[in-house]
């Protein structure tokens, strides 16, 4: 029997952040490891045209829940969501739900965040600290709280090379920047937010960071731990291989390469690429919750949820594996062929940019504007290039995060537990893993069916026809028009012309001999 299993069942669990990527995947396991937890509470704010019970629906009749409801058939039973907006005062939760919420919940997890990297500084600051914040003080009044974990990012601190499992704190103390963004007006946050961010990249990064700090604060008498994850992919076994069901991260990426839009990448072959797979963050924020809350830790403890020092994989040989991948079960209607390179500095970067993204776009809207329809090709290069320009901080460097919390909870953990909340990324594949992360981004984000592969590779055949005969027409319209303007090149051809001429002859005189 599972003890971390066992210790939620009966459990009353309050989720923020469950309808998002990482959210899903651990109310997911919850429910299947625990079917006999008494309640999960949902925040959920309502989103266009679609109520919260619309909302909660369609997770649960998604195919992630598939296995769930063979285990927990009552499972639409057991999810209560609740109205709430984090961005609003005391959430913007009903009297009655927030009273029910302070006297039953057992167990906070706090996934919800704003993960955009150039969110507005008042509204990063809003939801990734105020919004904590708040959290933490609702946490304080409920007398059967047994531990709070707050999702972090190992970003936090990407101004550092080493990272411990530590908090580090920021120069200005983030009640100060709390205060200080009721009263600034926007003009003056943008101004003051490079000096604020420091040599952060973003403002993701650094409100998480704050967040961190917040939580260190407000710890009171609660029983509190931090989990950071490095950069979370798609699914690696559970409950299927592959699960992905957004853009963020490297999965835009994945599926710009295979479209063929992204044809160049400014990136580090050799920078570690710190990938972890969903539910790798799910099992060990599971173990932790169950930690915490059974031992009690006396501090506050951070737990870094990373892959590059126990099973280190660079950018080079991923990029390497997806377009292997690609190779095999390519993705419909392709714009070009997958292909992509490193670039490694500005000149060339520059220089692919124009001629793998912006010249293929404006001549693709050139022939949509002949055939009467309307362009669109620079405008989603535009914003891939805009992404792409994102990303890049974090393609280009390597960092070191220490593990000892990790690896003392894995050796805490029962055999029957290191198997059914597996958190050792030392058995991950990581072929094995893009492959399938590949897969799952053509089945289960684009919907693509694999009754179409033989269909998208006859379409890659017809753009290889189309890149050859393009070419081989470009290099005789720049050849012919070399030869109208220079001598050289008119010498050049004409020799050319007469070699082959006398190598026809000799080889047509030879064969006659021969004869
Ligand atoms: C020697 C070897 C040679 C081999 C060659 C191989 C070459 C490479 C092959 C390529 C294969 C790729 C495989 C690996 C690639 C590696 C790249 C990995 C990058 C990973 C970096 C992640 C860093 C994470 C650090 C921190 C982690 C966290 O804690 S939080 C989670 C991460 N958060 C995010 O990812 C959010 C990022 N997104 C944003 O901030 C915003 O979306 C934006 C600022 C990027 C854009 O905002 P905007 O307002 O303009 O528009 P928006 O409406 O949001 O989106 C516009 C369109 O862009 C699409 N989009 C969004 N995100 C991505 C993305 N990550 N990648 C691609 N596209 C993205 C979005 O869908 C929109 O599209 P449309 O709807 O069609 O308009
Ligand atoms: N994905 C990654 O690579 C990494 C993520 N993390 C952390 O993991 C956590 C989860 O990230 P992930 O699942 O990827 O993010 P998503 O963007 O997929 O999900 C964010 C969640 O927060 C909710 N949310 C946002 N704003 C509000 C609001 N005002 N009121 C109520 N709910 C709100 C969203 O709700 P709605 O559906 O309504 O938008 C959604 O459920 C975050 O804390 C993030 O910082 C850390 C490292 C890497």
């Amino acid at each position: 029997m599972s003890m971390i299993a066992d210790f939620y069942g009966g459990k009353s669990i309050l989720i923020t952040g469950a309808t998002g990527f990482l959210g899903k995947v651990l109310m997911e396991k919850l429910f299947r490891t625990s079917p006999d937890l008494r309640v999960i509470y949902i925040l959920v704010r309502p989103k266009a045209g679609q109520t919260l019970q619309q909302r909660v629906f369609q997770i649960l009749n998604s195919k992630l829940f598939e296995k769930v409801k063979e285990v927990c058939p009552n499972v639409h039973e057991k999810i209560r969501a609740i109205s709430a907006d984090l961005n609003q005062n005391d959430f913007a939760i009903s009297m009655q739900d927030m009273q029910e919420l302070l006297s039953y919940t057992d167990i906070i997890f706090h996934c919800a965040a704003t993960v955009r990297f150039d969110d507005h500084l008042r509204h990063a600051v809003q939801l990734n600290v105020t919004a904590t914040q708040q959290l933490l003080l609702m946490a304080s009044q409920m007398p059967n709280l047994k531990a709070f974990i707050h999702i972090s990012t190992a970003f936090s601190n990407c101004n550092l090379k080493h990272i411990d499992e530590v908090i580090y704190p920021c120069p200005v103390e983030p009640k100060k920047i709390i205060d200080s963004m009721e009263w600034l007006d926007d003009a003056i946050i943008d101004e003051i937010t490079p000096k604020l961010i420091g040599d952060r990249p973003n403002t993701y990064t650094y409100t998480k960071a704050l967040g961190e700090m917040v939580v260190q604060q407000e710890s009171g008498k609660l029983n509190l731990a931090i989990i950071r994850p490095s950069i979370v992919g798609a699914t690696w076994q559970e409950p299927f291989p592959g699960w992905v069901d957004n853009v963020n991260g490297p999965t835009g990426l994945i599926v710009a390469a295979g479209k063929g839009f992204l044809r160049s990448i400014r990136a580090t072959p050799m920078a570690v690429a710190d990938l972890i797979p969903a539910d790798i963050v799910v099992n060990l924020t599971l173990a932790v919750g169950w930690y915490t809350a059974v031992h009690r830790p006396k501090s506050t403890l951070i737990y870094h949820c990373t892959s590059g020092n126990l099973n280190p994989c660079n950018w080079g040989k991923m990029g390497i594996q997806v377009l292997a991948t690609f190779e095999k079960i390519p993705l419909e209607r392709a714009f070009r062929r997958p292909k992509a390179d490193f670039t490694t500095n500005n000149v060339t970067t520059q220089y692919w940019n124009a001629v793998s993204h912006r010249a293929p776009a404006i001549i693709y809207d050139f022939y949509l504007r002949l055939t009467g329809r309307k362009p669109r090709m620079t405008k989603l290069m535009n914003r891939l290039l805009r992404t792409l320009s994102m990303l890049e901080y974090f393609i280009n460097r390597s960092w070191e995060w220490s593990t000892y919390n990790t690896e003392m909870l894995m050796s805490k953990l029962t055999p029957e537990d290191q198997r059914v909340f597996n958190f050792d990324v030392r058995q991950l594949n990581w072929l094995e893993y893009i492959e399938n992360y590949v897969l799952g981004v053509k089945k289960y984000l684009l919907k693509e069916d694999m009754a179409g592969i033989p269909e998208a590779k006859q379409h890659l055949k017809r753009l290889r026809n189309i890149h050859y005969l393009f070419n081989t027409a470009l290099f005789l319209i720049a050849w012919r028009l070399l030869i109208a303007r220079s001598q050289v090149a008119r010498n050049v051809w004409f020799f050319i012309v007469s070699f082959c001429y006398k190598f026809l002859s000799y080889f047509r005189a030879s064969s006659t001999l021969k004869v």
